[in-house]
Order: structure tokens, then sequence, then C-alpha cells
């Protein structure tokens, strides 16, 4: 494979914006002046870069040096600098606490070599040509030193300028190093791109001939990935994308998803920030299609009941108040009612409801039996006080929270009938 053409003078600009400046921390500084007198080239690497040329101040800085991680060690013990995290020393990750206060990541400038699509074998270099053509895209392929200037050698500025998805080189290349790429093109599609379907045709192509390498990629990886598009820009569109690209089997949703239902939900309820998982269930039809998903993506308890509640409760309930039957489930609630309340919301969300903000207002009634009325009508305490409360509370919703304690106390003979008769019957 030749190697994709390189700018022959990399430095393109200076950078002297208040976001690059707010970066010197005394601790910085302090590293700056060491990698200085020990002369070794210290940069800012990747993402930082794209988000200070937009004007953003990065979350994280990554760095990345022409210093081995021998060197670094060495180095930061003589000068007394402890070090953390050093699991990170096999892929050439040092990460140096400096005055006990601020950490720094810095990564040995390397080429990936015999890579299984997962990991990496890496080789180190001084060449930061060659680590910039080892990272998927180019807009996150630069590196700027901390004098200001601005390396890039694949032609990365000009692509965030245009808003420009595109892997550094060869697609296919860079898609096969690390399968999660695939979705990370689509990650940062939706933070940067302008139209929210203007794909090349090209990348869409490798994208599709290797979507089944994500089959081997771990559920929470590709989780954490999938989470940030379903929650960024285009979110519908990318998933319709990421469906007909093939995707969808090896994440976890059915062959075929349900994509009229996410079209329709994406346009109708697109607005009303959907969680995540509110907007991927729309592609399920089944709850064991939710089974499968949690299963694939190792979803939070949270996340895996929102779908099933989702699926189970999306089609719209026929009521004169329409707010009542979810108030309901949120009352009926064996446990944790202010969960169920948050999963209804979202439901309401889903179907663009216009009474989302009146479910939002509305606080869950407070029961009126309490144990010792009950105690005092002779109900003894422990498990079995909890089992009659929880029926009476069904009575108490079933009755739209309209009976109070005396009425609700006149049930209790039936309550205990029913609880008997079921006890028999086990
Ligand atoms: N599969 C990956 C993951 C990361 N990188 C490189 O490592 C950098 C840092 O990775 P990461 O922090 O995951 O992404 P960022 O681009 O920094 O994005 P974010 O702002 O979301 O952290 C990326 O910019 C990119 O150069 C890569 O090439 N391939
Ligand atoms: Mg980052």
């Amino acid at each position: 494979m030749a190697l994709p053409r390189a700018r022959e003078n990399p430095m393109i600009m200076k950078m002297d914006t208040i976001e690059f400046r707010s970066i010197f921390s005394h601790e910085l500084q302090a590293l700056i002046t060491l990698f200085k007198e020990y002369g070794f080239e210290i940069r800012i690497a990747g993402g930082a870069v794209r988000d200070l040329l937009m004007g953003i101040k990065p979350k994280d800085l990554d760095f990345a040096t022409t210093a081995t991680p021998t060197q670094m060690k060495d180095m930061f013990t003589a000068e007394n600098v402890r070090m953390i995290n050093m699991n990170g020393e096999k892929h050439g990750t040092i990460t140096p606490r400096i005055n006990d206060k601020e950490n720094f990541e810095i990564t040995t400038l390397r080429i990936d070599v015999l890579t299984d699509g997962r990991h990496a074998e890496v080789q180190f270099t001084t060449d930061w040509m060659l680590d910039a053509l080892r990272r998927d895209l180019t807009i996150n392929s630069m590196f700027l030193g901390l004098d200001g200037c601005v390396y890039d050698y694949f032609y990365g500025y000009d692509d965030l300028k245009k808003r420009r998805i595109a892997f550094v080189g060869d697609a296919a290349t860079r898609i096969k190093e690390d399968y999660l790429r695939i979705l990370r093109y689509f990650r940062f599609y939706g933070r940067i791109a302008v139209d929210p379907d203007k794909h090349e045709t090209e990348t869409l192509t490798v994208v599709k001939e290797n979507a089944s390498g994500l089959e081997n990629i771990s559920g929470e990886r590709i989780w954490m990935e999938l989470k940030k598009i379903l929650e960024g820009n285009f979110a519908g569109d990318l998933m319709k994308t990421i469906v007909k690209c093939g995707i969808a089997p090896y994440i976890g949703l059915p062959e075929d998803p349900d994509t009229k239902e996410l079209e329709k939900v994406w346009r109708q309820s697109g607005h009303n920030n959907l969680n995540a998982i509110t907007l991927l269930s729309s592609l399920l039809y089944t709850q064991e299609d939710v089974v499968a998903l949690n299963a694939r993506l190792k979803l939070s308890a949270f996340e895996r009941d929102l779908a099933m509640f989702v699926v189970q409760h999306r089609n719209p309930k026929l009521h004169s108040n329409p707010l009542m039957p979810y108030q309901q489930l949120v009352v009926k609630a064996k446990s944790k009612p202010t969960d169920i309340k948050k999963m209804a919301t979202e439901v309401l969300k889903y179907n663009n409801s216009p009474y989302i903000d009146d479910f939002e207002k509305w606080e869950i009634p407070k029961f009126p039996v309490s144990g010792t009325m009950l105690k005092e009508k002779g109900v003894e305490g422990g498990r079995f006080m909890g089992v009659v409360i929880a029926e009476l509370r069904q009575v108490w919703a079933d009755g739209e929270f309209k009976l109070s304690a005396e009425e609700l106390l006149e049930e209790l003979p039936n309550v205990l009938n029913v609880l008997a008769t079921k006890r028999k019957h086990k």
C-alpha cells in the first residue's frame, strides 16, 4: 500500500488564541522546561489540537513525544517526579504527576505493527509523520507545539475547515487497525459535519465492507461510541446510515432494524433531547430484542430497564386524563418510582406528547396509609406488612389516587382475603 501524500512542510500556522493560552498551568510550564532540559520534543496531539483549532477548550490534553518510555522514566525518576498508571507503558504512555497536582498523559511516537483489529503491537519512532499516519481521521492527526506551531501532515486543517470527515490515507487500512474507528467516523461526523447525510461514497463503501469487524469489539467500547452518536447532531440520520451500512447485527441490533419507526420518532421527537436508549429503542421490535441488545452492549441496569419500558409502553394509552396511565405505572412500581417516572417521561418524549412538561412537574403523590395505621388494624409487621402495603397501593393507583386513608383501610379485609387466596394457590 502506497503512503498517502503528506505535506512537505507540515508547519502550517502559529496558534495564539485565548483557549491555547489558557492551558498553560504552572505544572505544564514545569513539564515543558523539563523536556527542553533533556532535549526531547513534546507536542499536544490528536483531539485537543482539533478542538483548539475550532476555538474549543479541550476536555483533556494528550501529549506526544520523541522520548521513549524508558527515557521518560529515567528523566522523571531523576527529577523526583512521581508517575502513575504504569500499565499504559506497553503502548508507550507514561503519566507523570507534576507538583502532586496535575497528570499528563505522554505517549511516545509510534507505528502500530501487527494489529488484529483490536490490539496493536507498537514500535516506537521519532518521525512525527509516521505517528500522524497511524491515527484515525485527518482532523485527529495534527500536532501542536507548545510554542503554538501547528503541524499538519495530512491536510486535517483543510478538512476541518471544509467540515470533512476522512480517514488518514487508506480508509480500509485505518479501519482494520481498529474496527471501532467505524463508529468513531460516525461520531465525529455528527460533531463536525454540516449536512446530516453527505458522506463520501468511497468511505461508506469501505465501512460496509468492514462492518463485520465490529463483531469482535467489546460491547463496552461499542456502547461508549454509540451513545455519543445517539446524543450528538444528526443522530437519527446517522443511525439510518449505520443500519444501511449493515452494521446493526454486529452491535446488538436486529438483523433488519425498524428504520421506519426510527425515522418517525426522529422526525417527530428529535428535538426532545431523547435519552440515547430511547432513540435506539425505536429500532427494536420486541422485548427479546432488548434482551439481545443488553447482552451485546452490557448496558447499565437503568438503560436496560429503560429500553424494556420504551418497547413495552410506547404505544399511546387511551385515557380521559392522558397522563393517568403513566402516573399509575409510576405509583405501582415495585421499586425506584423516580426511575419509572424518568422512563415514562422518555415514552412521552418518544411520542412527542404535548404533556411532557406537565408530567415532569407532576409530583409523585404520597401514599396515605402508614404502617402504624395497619398495625392498629392488626396487620403484623415485617415482610407481610410490605406485601399488604404494595397491594393497597395498587388499589389506590387503580382508583386514580382518590381514595383517602379511611377508604383504603375499608378495603383492607378484601386485600387480606386476596392475599390469603394467593398464598393457598402457591
Ligand atoms: N481508535 C482510535 C482512537 C484514538 N485515536 C487517536 O487518538 C487520539 C485521542 O483519542 P480519543 O481521546 O479517544 O479521541 P479524541 O479525538 O481526543 O476525541 P474526544 O474529544 O472525544 O476525546 C485521537 O484524536 C486520534 O488521533 C485513533 O487514531 N484511533
Ligand atoms: Mg481525547
